[in-house]
């Protein structure tokens, strides 16, 4: 199993104020599939997703991605892990304003030891035309593939998406999922993906149900629907 985390808690504060955020949470993945994390504003996935991004600490349980015992690590393994291995899409792009579509994704590339070539990640991206573009010159679907490109740059073993979609209409989200999906494929990079959106499950190899910071459900899907033919 490529992410094997078990009996995760997290609760945040303490005394009165105690918020349990995370109650034992399982969950794994195989190598090379797509994970989609389903729940209502609230149920944890970030939290969650955190974890497993070596971003923050769980009170207990255990978290192995590709054999590192990342719960185990120390601030400055976590550091080197999430570096090295993890690349992280969010809603909002994120992009550096003043630096341009290339240098936006340079500067993530410089962090590692193996990165993809620019040209060719601009080409997956569809970007190539506008790499000398400034974050601002480009619209919301065009800065989310910059973000992928940044993301995916350092040749991660594990991408992570909170939300990508969420900031999208309906034709640009299915147009990064496309992407998303493509990268997986041809990368053979493992993607865990939160949605607040139950179309997108259709896309992944397995679906996480998530409420009140408990699994209430797997699905493991047998066929995987291409992004492009999601609706919602
Ligand atoms: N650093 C923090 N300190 C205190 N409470 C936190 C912290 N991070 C998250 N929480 C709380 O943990 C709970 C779960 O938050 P989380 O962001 O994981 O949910 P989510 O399912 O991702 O929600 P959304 O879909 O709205 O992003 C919320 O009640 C939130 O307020």
């Amino acid at each position: 199993m490529f992410i094997s985390a078990e009996s995760l808690c997290k609760s945040y504060g303490s005394g009165d104020g105690k918020n349990d955020v995370l109650k034992n949470v399982d969950i794994s993945l195989e190598k090379g599939h797509i994970g989609v994390i389903l729940g209502p504003s609230g149920s944890g996935k970030s939290t969650l997703m955190n974890m497993i991004g070596g971003v923050d600490r769980v009170d207990s349980g255990s978290i192995i991605v590709d054999n590192d015992n990342v719960a185990g690590f120390d601030d400055d393994a976590l550091t080197e892990y999430r570096r090295k291995n993890v690349g992280f899409i969010f809603q909002f792009y994120n992009l550096v304003p003043n630096l341009t579509v290339s240098e936006n994704i340079e500067v993530c590339a410089n962090i590692s030891d193996s990165p993809l070539r620019l040209n060719e990640i601009l080409s997956i991206v569809g970007l190539e035309d506008k790499k000398n573009r400034f974050p601002r010159e480009l619209s919301g679907g065009e800065q989310q593939r910059v973000a992928v490109a940044r993301a995916i740059v350092k040749n991660p073993k594990l991408l992570l998406c909170d939300e990508p979609t969420g900031a999208l209409d309906f034709e640009t989200s299915r147009d990064v999922l496309s992407l998303l999906q493509k990268i997986n494929r041809e990368f053979g990079t493992t993607i865990l993906m939160i949605t607040h959106n139950i179309a997108i499950g259709d896309m992944a190899h397995v679906v996480y149900k998530l409420r009140s910071g408990e699994i209430t459900e797997v699905i493991r899907n047998d066929e995987i629907i291409p992004a492009e033919r999601i609706e919602w």
